[in-house]
């Protein structure tokens, strides 16, 4: 399927952050028939939540497991070859050369898709300063598409702001996933490179990662609703 035939409402991906999985399960009953993919990470993995992986699959669910690997190259490698046994669509890995390239390598000819995390939408030019790096925002994380584009990588995680320039770089052969999505006057918490669904979209994302405005909201279905319905606003 290209991204152009991606249906709008199959472009949100609703992230699990919640306690446990009996807590997952509701939100999922909640969101019935409106939300087709989720995303499970570090929270509900940890909770339990792993074999919720194959469950949603076979409902029919399409499941994105954010576990955002980072090893050396041979662990990583034998750890992406285990995941790819759970029915996960997409599998987060740090930007790193040797992690990426062990990250293709265990995912093999499966049809688990592996997503480079450039650099993270809680960061900004102070943060990655703070942490060492002497590239900006934009600079570093066009030099990890490129570096994940040689690689093999099949998708890439960044704020919605760097999406044009990341399309130019990696055309349609790449999915841009971008989380940072706020509805306007939605509160941005940690985030720091945020838009709001509408905007995400005509930048050129293929699917908005959307937590807290949703699994915090009294109704989570209508939040998503809503934000299905921008989507396919923006789509025209
Ligand atoms: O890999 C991710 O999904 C991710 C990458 C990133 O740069 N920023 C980011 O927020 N995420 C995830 O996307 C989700 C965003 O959640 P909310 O901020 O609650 O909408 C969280 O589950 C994050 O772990």
């Amino acid at each position: 399927m290209t991204p152009a035939e991606i249906a709008p409402k199959d472009r949100l991906i609703v992230a699990l952050d919640l306690p446990s999985v009996d807590a997952a399960e509701a939100m999922v009953n909640r969101l019935g028939d409106s939300v087709t993919f989720y995303k499970i990470g570090y929270r509900l993995a940890y909770a339990g939540g792993l074999p919720l992986v194959g469950k949603l699959a076979d409902q029919g669910k399409k499941v994105f497991l954010d576990l955002k690997l980072h090893d050396i190259g041979n662990t990583v490698a034998q750890g992406v070859d285990s995941i790819t046994r759970l029915g996960a669509t997409f599998l987060t890995v740090h930007a790193y050369p040797q992690t990426m390239k062990g990250a293709v390598e265990g995912r093999g000819s499966s049809n688990l898709k592996i997503l480079a995390v450039t650099v993270l939408t809680s960061y900004n030019e102070d943060d990655l300063h703070a942490a060492g790096f002497r590239l900006g925002v934009s600079e570093l994380v066009e030099a990890r598409a490129q570096q994940a584009q040689v690689l093999g990588i099949d998708g890439l995680v960044s704020s919605p702001e760097e999406v044009g320039a990341l399309r130019k770089i990696v055309g349609h052969q790449m999915s841009l996933v971008t989380p940072g999505i706020r509805p306007a006057g939605a509160a941005s918490g940690d985030q720091k490179r945020i838009m709001t669904p509408g905007r995400a979209i005509a930048a050129g994302a293929d699917y908005l990662v959307v937590g807290r405005p949703v699994v915090e909201a009294t109704d989570s279905r209508a939040i998503a609703e809503a934000i299905q319905a921008e989507i396919a606003q923006a789509l025209g």
